[in-house]
């Protein structure tokens, strides 16, 4: 069986190869200043939940409109603010020079002769700015367009963006709008002196943006100062601060105690919630499901004596690593098989090598792929491509914070077919984790692909163990329509703390950690699977 749209994953702009990073980048404040360009999500410690435990959102991304003059220092506020949130979350700084509309080859001559308008307010495509902004403020993922100032026109390529917990976006026209205006949570007008701003851009221009001297002088004149003076001056009204364009240390240090303040307003405890929520009727004690009850949606693997002969080798703590591989892979392949019944089919004629027609059935729909939890979910990669062959796989690099035990979203890769929404609405996507314990980090998993525009009843998670005594049972009322196919449902879940390990020669040290044990469990697949 082949998935019908061979669908590849492509990196964030849309055109080269993505590098599939396996472990978490985490990024000290420094390096996120230094690494802050435009329109990237930019990450330190992880996204935390964004959601509650009946799976709707509970917050918006934090949002800034950052205005001012050319060159008056909106990009290096926005930068600043980064820097001095010290340990962020993830934040995007959001360009409005990326929503410069598409100009003919005759806009373009006169953009090269400096006889362009690019500072009227009409320059810019303001409702798709806002749309975008609203997607990403909603947390749902955009696709913005990317703007070349050397060539002066609108690339083919887009930029895909998903998960900001904090957004700032920038532009001389950030406030003049007032539908972008309606999306900030705080509005930020940056003044500066005009003589201050023409010798930065002078310099900025000629370095970065390829322009001659006598070039950037006259579109300065005939169109970048009078606009100011007429558009982007005024806007300054509707900020909530001024933002002085140099020795700006206090206000940014202001601003971004705001911003923390909010940010702490909104946290969650959420996995220990999911831990506590206690067991429900939702598989009954003989393993049984009833067929009657609504909210049941999981689909148990038979329970026949070979299943439980797979299980008891991947069980045993004696299992050498080979055999835990094999049988792991054995028992992918078998759930891979359950899963894929509840893909559509249609009905296919064919015509036989004894030239008789036979009446079968074929795959009905536009697209399917996998996506898997790091690191656990990777066993179950290979029973996906064992009965799908050609298919896509995206990942999802979720850990719990060291500290409290929170899910926290470190990394993303998401095939083509789920990036754009108008794909994902279409797509099956079977979701992989190893084991359903606390819940949480399929809980995420599923919030990030319904953010996508993935439909709930599109989604099958596939585990080898789900424990009754965890959030199986939120998840589900939460998001009734998942199908969850496993292979045993354990009776146990145990809080418990994870010693860390002391750096040693050659080896680096581990922090100790709070974590919940599927009980009589399998130990940690992912581990008894990789190392
Ligand atoms: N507070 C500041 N102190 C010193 N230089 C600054 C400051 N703000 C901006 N600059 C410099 O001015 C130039 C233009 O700043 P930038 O932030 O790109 O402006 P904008 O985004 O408003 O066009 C850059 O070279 C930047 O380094
Ligand atoms: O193709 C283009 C598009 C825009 N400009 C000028 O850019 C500035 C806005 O960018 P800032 O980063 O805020 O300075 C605007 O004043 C336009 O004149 C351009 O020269 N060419």
């Amino acid at each position: 069986m082949s998935a019908q749209v061979n669908d590849a994953l492509l990196p964030e702009t849309q055109t080269a190869r993505p590098t599939l990073s396996r472990s978490a980048t985490l990024l000290t404040a420094r390096d996120v200043l230094l690494q802050a360009k435009k329109n990237t999500v930019l990450k330190s410690h992880g996204r935390p939940p964004w959601y509650g435990e009946d799976g709707a959102r509970i917050s918006d991304a934090f949002v800034i409109g950052i205005a001012g003059g050319s060159a008056s220092g909106k990009t290096h506020v926005a930068r600043q603010i980064v820097q001095s949130l010290g340990s962020i979350p993830t934040v995007i700084i959001l360009s409005q020079d990326s929503f410069y509309k598409q100009h003919t080859p005759e806009e373009i001559e006169l953009a090269f002769a400096s006889r362009f308008d690019f500072d009227h307010p009409d320059a810019i495509d303001m409702p798709l700015f806002a749309s975008c902004l609203a997607d990403l403020k909603a947390c749902r993922q955009s696709n913005i367009p990317i703007y070349s100032f050397t060539e002066h026109q609108r690339l083919e390529e887009t930029k895909y963006l998903y998960g900001a917990t904090i957004i700032i976006a920038e532009g001389i026209m950030a406030l003049h709008d007032p539908a972008l205006r309606a999306l900030y949570d705080l509005k930020i007008f940056v003044q500066c002196d005009s003589d201050l701003m023409l010798a930065r851009r002078i310099r900025r221009d000629v370095k970065e943006r390829g322009r001659s001297v006598y070039g950037i002088l006259e579109q300065y004149l005939r169109y970048v100062k009078p606009s100011y003076d007429n558009f982007v001056l005024p806007t300054s009204r509707y900020a909530n601060i001024i933002v002085p364009g140099s020795d700006n240390a206090v206000a940014i240090d202001i601003i971004s105690t705001h911003i923390r303040r909010q940010l702490d307003e909104r946290a969650t405890r959420f996995r220990q919630r999911m831990a506590d929520a206690g067991p429900l009727d939702l598989i009954p004690k003989d393993r049984k499901p009833d067929p009657d009850k609504e909210y049941l949606n999981v689909t148990l693997l038979p329970q026949t004596p070979q299943l439980k002969g797979i299980f008891t080798v991947l069980r045993d703590l004696a299992t050498h690593r080979g055999e835990f591989v094999f049988f792991a892979d054995r028992l992918a392949t078998m759930l891979m098989e359950k899963a894929t019944e509840f893909l559509p089919y249609r009905p296919r004629a064919v015509i036989t090598p004894v030239e008789e027609e036979y009446h079968g059935q074929e795959l009905d729909a536009e697209s399917v792929c996998g996506v898997s939890i790091l690191r656990s979910g990777g066993p179950l990669e290979r029973g996906l491509r064992r009965v799908m062959n050609d298919i896509a796989i995206g990942s999802m690099l979720i850990q719990s914070d060291a500290a409290t035990g929170e899910p926290l979203l470190l990394h993303l890769q998401l095939p083509v077919s789920i990036r754009q929404r108008y794909l994902a609405e279409n797509t099956w996507v079977f979701l992989f984790d190893a084991q359903i314990g606390t819940g949480a980090a399929a809980f995420m998993a599923i919030r990030v692909l319904l953010d996508h525009g993935v439909q709930q009843d599109h989604i099958i998670f596939v585990t080898f163990l789900v424990a009754r005594a965890g959030g199986i049972a939120v998840l589900q009322r939460a998001f009734p329509r998942v199908r969850i196919v496993c292979g045993a449902v354990d009776n146990g879940l145990r809080e418990m703390w994870l010693e860390g390990v002391e750096e040693g020669e050659g080896q680096s040290g581990t922090e100790g950690r709070k974590v919940w044990v599927v009980e009589p469990g399998m130990g940690h697949i992912g581990d008894r699977y990789y190392l």
